[in-house]
């Protein structure tokens, strides 16, 4: 058919495949890749990682059924504003830059590399623009479903998951069953993981590993159980979720307007059902760049600079990044405070 070199169609060949040069450089424009693949920047990239890393040679995958599956997929991610299928996109072009790490070369095997890529490319399908709490507090139907317990996560799971139940989409046809429970046992891990509400324990096993962590003289670290090694993929799911401000600026600027509008539209329906609306909701009453500083010094800078600790010296020039945006953002909250006395 007409499927390029990428796995899906596009218009300026040139152009992607220039784009394409940068799939493993921390900071890819994601918005140019959905424009140039004409809005199938999941399929694009998924399929490009899986060719990169011999993933379908190495578990007899065809490329058609990776094809059929990866467009299924990115057509049951929700257009909302920031929880769409560039974010997943997104997502998963960072993981794949995270295990290219020196400090984790030859670390992980393919069965880990196959279910980190998958769960990236996954982890927020079907996506509401909702959150967790609100999903609770209205009592909804997949709250009920999954009893309050990660809604959200345990949905983007099943759903997935149903995908593959087609024969002409499922990539897991030719993997032996134990090798495939293997593989959906840590999916399920990683991306249960993605929930806001397991950061911090997440985060105290990271500064444990680093504790303790032990690493060949080569600088390449030592993980001997599943409980290690399963532990290292969460939190680099998890960073690579948490990725927006260790971004170029104009960038992580994009990715903060679609939050705040899909926060802002969570509170405006709060608002209209009567209900108390939620933190960072209010669009009268938010201050955006506020609270990135807040996001970035309670959250984000303290989970990246375990991970850089983790991995050092390979993540470096993300922590400095993170620290250039945490200064514009700061300044730009300067700015407006003397506004406000003018
Ligand atoms: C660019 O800005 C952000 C980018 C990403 C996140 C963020 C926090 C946790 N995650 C991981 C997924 C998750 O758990 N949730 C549940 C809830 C916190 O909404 C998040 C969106 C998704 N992602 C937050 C961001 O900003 C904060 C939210 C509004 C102002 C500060
Ligand atoms: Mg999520
Ligand atoms: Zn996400």
């Amino acid at each position: 058919g007409e499927y390029y070199t990428y796995g899906v169609k596009t218009s300026k060949p040139k152009e992607l495949d220039d784009l394409m040069e940068d799939l493993d450089v921390w900071g890819l424009d994601i918005f140019l890749m959905d424009e140039l693949t004409e809005h199938r920047p999941l399929t694009a990239v998924a399929f490009t990682i899986f060719k990169q890393r011999d993933l379908m040679n190495t578990f007899s995958i065809c490329p058609s059924t990776l094809i059929n599956y990866l467009i299924e997929l990115e057509d049951h991610y929700q257009s909302v504003p920031y929880h769409c299928k560039i974010h997943a996109a997104d997502v998963t072009q960072s993981m794949h830059v995270l295990l290219n790490h020196k400090a984790l070369e030859s670390v992980f095997d393919d069965d880990e590399i196959f279910a980190a890529i998958f769960s990236a490319a996954i982890h927020d399908v079907d996506h509401p623009g909702l959150t967790n709490q609100y999903l609770i507090s209205t009592a909804s139907e997949l709250a009920i479903m999954y009893n309050d317990d990660s809604v959200l996560e345990n949905h983007h799971l099943a759903v997935a998951f149903k995908l593959l139940q087609h024969e002409k989409r499922d990539i897991f046809c030719n993997i032996p069953k134990k090798k495939r429970q293997l593989i959906r046992t840590m999916v399920i891990d990683m991306v249960r993981a993605t929930d806001m509400s397991k950061h911090m324990s997440l985060l105290a096993e990271l500064k444990t590993m680093v504790e303790t962590k032990k690493v060949a003289g080569s600088g390449i670290i030592e993980l001997d159980s599943y409980q290690d090694r399963i532990r290292v993929l969460k939190n680099m799911l998890h960073c690579a979720d948490l990725s927006n401000p260790t971004k170029p600026l104009d960038i992580y600027r994009k990715w903060t307007d679609r939050v705040m509008n899909e926060f802002f539209l969570q509170g405006d329906k709060e608002s209209s059902q009567g209900l108390e609306i939620s933190a960072m909701c209010d669009r009268h009453k938010a201050c955006i760049e506020k609270t990135q500083v807040g996001f970035i010094d309670f959250i984000v800078h303290p989970l990246w600079e375990s991970w850089a600790d983790l991995v050092h010296p390979d993540a470096q020039d993300i922590l400095e990044s993170l620290q250039r945006n945490r200064d514009w953002y700061s300044e730009q909250v300067e700015n407006l405070q003397a506004l406000d006395k003018t």
